[in-house]
């Protein structure tokens, strides 16, 4: 690690950042074009390691990506439990961490749970965007979590439905 340690920026600080979803379209649209592009779009990213902690139900996933567009190095960590009710921990929970891609020193671990949420909502929102039939007016989402949360958000943000189903 480098002689300057890294910045921690956690939730609170993300979702400042990303206060309206849609701030993340442009940046994924980009990144999702690059990876379709293949080798000449620069993005390296496996897949997904999904190791099992089959004692406790859950799972640990590591994510790793490097975008030559963006000279950007980074992993996610991502645990997934079953989720037990009432529990107060999330079923989900992430850390990003950034690197200095140049050295590979350590620059930054962010929390990672506000950019899953908001993520996953506005890849969600682009795939409609682009396959959603004009006369589609009813949003339905199934469960009532994390991820419909930021999925309401982001979809009443940029579409505009007469009335939203929620089953959970
Ligand atoms: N592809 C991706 O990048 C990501 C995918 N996910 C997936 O999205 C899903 C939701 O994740 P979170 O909202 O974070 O989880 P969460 O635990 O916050 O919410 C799950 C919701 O689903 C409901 N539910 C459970 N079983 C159901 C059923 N049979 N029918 C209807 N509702 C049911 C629960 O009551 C809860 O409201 C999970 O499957 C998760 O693994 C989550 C994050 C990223
Ligand atoms: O991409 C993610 O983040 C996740 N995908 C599926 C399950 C857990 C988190």
């Amino acid at each position: 690690m480098g002689s300057t340690p890294p910045a921690f920026i956690g939730a609170e600080e993300v979702e400042k950042h990303l206060h309206r979803a849609s701030l993340l379209l442009p940046a994924l649209e980009a990144a999702l074009a690059n990876f379709s592009a293949g080798a000449a779009g620069g993005v390296v990213q496996p897949v997904r390691t999904v190791l099992p902690v089959p004692r406790h139900s859950g799972y640990l996933g590591v994510m790793p990506a490097y975008s030559a567009a963006d000279d950007a190095l980074t992993t996610k960590l991502v645990t997934f439990y079953e989720h037990l009710k009432d529990s107060s921990v999330p079923s989900h929970q992430a850390t990003v961490l950034l690197f200095d891609p140049s050295n590979g020193t350590l620059k930054a671990v962010l929390d990672g749970s506000v950019i899953t949420a908001k993520r996953t909502a506005a890849v969600s929102a682009i795939a409609t965007k682009l396959l959603m039939p004009p006369f589609a007016e009813v949003l339905c989402i199934l469960g009532a979590g994390v991820q419909a949360y930021s999925h309401y958000d982001i979809f009443t943000e940029l579409f505009t439905f007469k009335e939203v189903r929620i089953t959970s």
